[in-house]
């Protein structure tokens, strides 16, 4: 299936800090893309490329083949919700959409449609500035639904919801793929993505650092061994050594088999009479093994060219 997003050796640098640095990188549709990195990592940057509001310093953005300001109906083609803190229009939340929905040549029945879809048909005479947090995010999800667009772009579309609003936020998401649509999501929660994406980027100071399925990306960085707590660590070492056993030496003086199970340490310090404390499996969490990639490339204030 061809990309619906194509972010081709895209930079922006702010006068001497560098966003985003040569990131290449494709969205497909048909699955939510999480797009993962520490604070200050250029999520916002790149996204806000993708719908025209920054210029790239180099390189270009593509949706649908095209840049953004080269679509004729930009909204039909791309939805975007980038500024979370909501709307500050004084008008009621009808008469926003109305407005998006006129300047943008939507048809208005479409604006019932929409508020339907993201719960707020209760409260759309109320004024938009008013709403909390959560209703503001869904106002915004709301806005970026308007033109029924194929590719929808949300950042940190989490924060600020409270439980219910997350899982609301998570299965709609999921369904707006599985109608073939393209999703792009930002956040710099792993636990949060691993929950949603199919996919992953994962960017650090503006460079791309991975570029896979959930799942290969959980079996490549998460750590797994068998953690075994014993007074008997010598011998215990030699019993898995000569069963080929890797082992290597845990926290506290515990040690950890690597690439085995539980049944064969148990079954093994059984065989050699080795008294133990505790054996029990590990799996190293995938924020773990987010914060392990992403380690060297945390830097709050991105990188200032000397
Ligand atoms: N308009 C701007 N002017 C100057 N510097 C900027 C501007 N926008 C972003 N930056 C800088 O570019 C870097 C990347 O910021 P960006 O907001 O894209 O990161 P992010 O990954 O979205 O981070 P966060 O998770 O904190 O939102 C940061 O160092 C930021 O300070």
């Amino acid at each position: 299936m061809s990309a619906a997003i194509e972010v081709r050796r895209l930079t922006k640098r702010y006068g001497r800090t560098t966003a985003v640095d040569g990131l290449s990188f494709e969205v497909k549709p048909g699955r939510v893309t999480g797009f993962l990195g520490p604070n200050g990592a250029g999520k916002s940057t790149t996204m806000r490329a993708i719908v025209g509001l920054d210029r790239p310093t180099s390189g270009e953005v593509l949706v649908d083949g095209r840049r953004y300001d080269q679509l004729e109906q930009p909204l039909r083609h791309v939805g975007a919700l980038l500024d979370a803190k909501g709307v500050h229009s004084g008008r009621t939340v009808r008469a926003h959409l109305d407005g998006l929905a006129l300047s943008n040549r939507i048809p208005a029945g479409r604006v019932g449609e929409v508020l339907e879809i993201v719960g707020l048909s209760g409260v759309a005479g109320k004024r938009a500035k008013g709403l909390s947090l959560g209703m503001a995010q869904r106002l915004g999800v709301a806005a970026a639904l308007l033109g029924d667009p194929r590719v929808l772009l949300l950042d940190e579309p989490v924060n600020g919801l409270d439980p219910e609003g997350i899982l609301w936020i998570r299965a709609l998401m999921k369904r707006l793929a599985a109608e073939g649509r393209t999703v792009f999501v930002s956040s710099h929660l792993m636990s949060e993505m691993a929950l949603t994406a199919d996919h992953l980027i994962v960017i650090g100071q503006g460079r791309l650092l991975a570029d896979s399925s959930v799942t290969e990306f959980v079996s490549r960085n998460s750590r797994s061994f068998i953690l075994i707590r014993t007074p008997e660590p010598e011998k215990a070492r030699d019993a898995l050594a000569g069963a080929g056993i890797e082992v290597a030496d845990g926290p506290d003086g515990t040690l950890e088999a690597l690439h085995t199970t539980l049944e064969t340490v148990g079954a093994l310090v059984a065989r050699h009479q080795i008294t133990v404390y505790e054996i029990s499996p590990q799996v190293a969490s995938l924020e773990e093994a987010f914060m392990q990639l992403t380690a060297d490339a945390v830097d709050y204030r991105a990188k200032q060219e000397v």
